[in-house]
């Protein structure tokens, strides 16, 4: 049977890839990761082939990411501010779906922002460990979800942007690169620590940092993890602009709105246009980091940092 086509057609394609998968597993194994896979996925299925909304309308209904389109803008807002807004697997799925109804509702512009202190914390370091501290069996999934996650800001028709209220770490960070404007609180600061969790970088982040600040820079940032401020972050060409805490919410916002005035069809196609010429070279980053990912998660280095973490309060009162 052939591969499903499409970026936002998941589930379907994690399925097909699991199937061509248990040729190598016992079959035991197989068919329960097989089950495991598909209905942790299933309500997500459903929830992407649902139709077109208008912009006016309340999008989606998802405890930890809300999406709601109001003066021609669709926000989908990171709204876990006990975790710091730590992204689970379930809001990559619930993001998945609410960039796939905006790139068809009525809305103009589509943001991004956090509820609380933090824009983000990046992936959910549970995600991919047990609480007995080791890796579990879902690293291809993750890097498979992965995949298609990015590929979905590759592929955004819309202008997109990100409103970052205060700190982003490790993917909130990376794939900033992949927007079309970042407004930054001052209170905001910008942070990869990915060689600290023995990890490698995503979201394309090795081709545009590099091109964005140079390959200097970006490798203090994605090798060396220093997390830079968010006037650092604009001089490197990563936010496009800062605004004071104080004033950031109105100004922004009041910008936002009268951009979502501008034609949205002269818009959508200057940024296919500007896009054109690098999409297939991201197609192809984002897949070998993929592939890079995947090698790399299963191993104890790796556990070793995440447990690092997650324990690390335990250990602070021994
Ligand atoms: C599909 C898979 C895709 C994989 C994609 C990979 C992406 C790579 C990355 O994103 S790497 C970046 C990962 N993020 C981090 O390393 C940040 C980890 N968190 C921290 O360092 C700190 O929590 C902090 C600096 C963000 C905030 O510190 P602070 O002391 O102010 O607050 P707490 O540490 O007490 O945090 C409050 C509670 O939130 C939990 N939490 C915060 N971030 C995460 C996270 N990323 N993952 C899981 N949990 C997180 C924290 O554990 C506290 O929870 P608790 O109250 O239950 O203890």
């Amino acid at each position: 049977m052939p591969k499903p086509g499409g970026v936002f057609n998941f589930v379907n394609k994690a399925t097909w890839d699991a199937r061509n998968a248990l040729g190598s597993l016992p079959k035991e194994t197989a068919r329960q990761n097989y089950v495991d896979l598909v209905s942790s996925l299933s309500s997500s299925s459903e929830a992407l082939s649902q139709g077109k909304r208008g912009a006016d309308e309340k999008a989606q209904e998802s405890k930890d990411i809300l999406v709601t389109s109001e003066d021609g803008i669709t926000k989908i807002t990171f709204n876990r501010p006990t975790k710091k807004n730590a992204i689970s697997f379930q809001m990559y799925l619930d993001i998945m779906h609410a960039l796939k109804n905006a790139s068809t509702d009525n809305s103009v512009i589509t943001v991004f922002t956090g509820t609380g202190d933090y824009y983000s914390s990046g992936n959910d370091l549970k995600n991919l460990i047990n609480d007995a501290g080791e890796i579990q069996d879902v690293v291809a999934m993750s890097t498979r979800l992965l995949r298609e996650f990015v590929n979905c800001f590759i592929d955004f028709p819309k202008p997109l942007v990100a409103v970052v209220n205060g700190p982003a770490v490790g993917i909130a960070v990376t794939v900033l690169a992949l927007f079309d404007a970042v407004y930054a609180s001052d209170r905001a600061t910008f942070h990869t620590p990915f060689s600290q969790l023995s990890q490698i970088p995503e979201a394309c982040s090795t081709y545009t940092f590099p091109k964005l600040m140079g390959p200097a820079k970006a490798a203090e940032m994605l090798l060396f993890g220093k997390k830079l401020t968010a006037r650092e972050a604009w001089a490197q060409g990563l936010v496009t602009e800062v605004f004071p805490e104080s004033t950031f919410e109105t100004e922004v916002w009041t910008r936002l709105k009268t951009y979502a005035k501008l034609p949205p069809n002269a818009m959508r196609i200057s940024k296919e246009l500007i896009r054109k010429h690098e999409k297939q070279k991201l197609y192809t980053v984002n897949a070998e980091e993929c592939a890079a990912a995947l090698e790399r998660m299963p191993r104890e280095e790796y556990a070793k940092a995440l447990r690092n973490f997650l324990f690390r309060k335990t250990k602070a009162k021994l």
